[in-house]
């Protein structure tokens, strides 16, 4: 990447594409092409075309998808197959029309199946059936990659994908139905702290285990790969390390500073035991985490309740 490169984030109002847009900025870019889905609709193949030839950037950021936790991932499934589909499809065959330099193509750790052995290595994708809750958004994410590894075999386009495990941190959504889990904990328990009740729900068992990065570590490796990797496949990008929703309950409820008890809601549901990423790759490529997950955790909570409180953005 060269500083004067046009770099085209897609999703920058998002929190990984925000998270990258800061990195980038930090490091001295600043040729910018941002578009919101109101004035660009990245489902529409004829938009993404007309602009890709407009705009032409040399660096594309595919961070633009349809996202959600496991209830969203689980009821809106025909959107999360079709929008991803799409969205991906179009960014990728235009870029590949449009002489685009370098692209990176954001993808996720429920690629893997669903009893994979832990940790997850590169190598496991396609090897077993996909977790059924998010298998639509699985399916997208897989196709991502492929594209990128057929474009590169066929037309020796540089498109690298990586796969981020579960992530929080500033401007994520805190929806209370359709967020992650990590969003949902930190909005439920202060509000439950707010109105001073006596318990919080969370969702399954509170047994299976996730593994969690902030999203400025994860923006710091996708800026780190654009510039050191070239090659076909994937590479995860986490800690390495995970911990139980149980346990991250109590973290959150800590940070929080809520008193009463933690009650679970088994007919909502668990989904993938446990995704641990093997991150063996990534270090070797020379870059590991720096925001330990209790830390990181009240870093988000600030940004909520200043979000909330403050400028009132939070969602309903
Ligand atoms: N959050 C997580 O835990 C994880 C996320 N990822 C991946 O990281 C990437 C970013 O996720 P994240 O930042 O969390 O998601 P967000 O929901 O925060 O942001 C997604 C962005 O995509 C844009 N977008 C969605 N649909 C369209 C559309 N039809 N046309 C144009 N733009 C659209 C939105 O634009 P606008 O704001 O303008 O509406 C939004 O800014 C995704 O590829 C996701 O799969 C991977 C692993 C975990
Ligand atoms: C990033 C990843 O995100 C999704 O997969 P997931 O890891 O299952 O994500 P999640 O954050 O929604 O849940 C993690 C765990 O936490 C439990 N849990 C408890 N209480 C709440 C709760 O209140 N909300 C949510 N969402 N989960 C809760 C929940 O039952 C589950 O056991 C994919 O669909 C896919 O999009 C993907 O790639």
């Amino acid at each position: 990447m060269d500083k004067n490169d046009k770099i085209y984030i897609a999703g920058h109002r998002g929190m990984v594409g925000s998270a990258i847009h800061r990195k980038l900025q930090k490091e001295g870019y600043s040729n910018f092409v941002f578009r919101t889905s109101n004035e660009l609709d990245l489902r529409d193949q004829q938009q993404v075309a007309a602009f890709f030839a407009e705009e032409k950037p040399d660096i594309v950021f595919l961070a633009a998808a349809k996202v959600g936790g496991i209830v969203a991932n689980n009821t809106y499934r025909a959107e999360f197959l079709y929008d991803n589909l799409q969205i991906q499809n179009n960014i990728i065959h235009q870029s590949y029309l449009n002489g685009v330099k370098k692209l990176m193509f954001l993808g996720s750790s429920c690629i893997y199946p669903k009893l994979a052995p832990q940790p997850l290595k590169e190598d496991y994708l396609l090897t077993g059936p996909l977790e059924i809750t998010n298998e639509p958004y699985a399916i997208a994410k897989i196709a991502g990659i492929k594209m990128c590894d057929a474009y590169r075999a066929q037309y020796g386009c540089n498109y690298i994908s990586v796969m981020p495990t579960n992530l929080y941190g500033y401007n994520d959504n805190y929806h209370p139905e359709n967020s992650h889990v990590l969003p949902a904990l930190i909005r439920r328990f202060h509000e439950a702290k707010e109105q001073d009740l006596p318990s919080v729900t969370i969702w399954g068992t509170g047994s299976p285990k996730r593994e969690f990065l902030f999203a400025d570590d994860l923006a710091d490796a996708c800026y780190y790969l654009m510039q050191n990797f070239n090659e076909e496949g994937l590479v995860n990008i986490g800690t390495g390390e995970d911990i139980s929703i149980a346990d991250l309950a109590q973290l959150v409820k800590k940070t929080v500073g809520f008193e009463g008890i933690i009650k679970f809601d088994t007919t909502k549901p668990d989904g993938t035991p446990r995704k641990l990423m093997d991150v063996s790759k990534l270090h070797s490529q020379g870059w590991k985490h720096t925001i330990e997950l209790e830390e990181g955790i009240s870093l988000a909570y600030q940004d909520f309740v200043e979000k909330q409180l403050v400028r009132g953005e939070i969602q309903t």
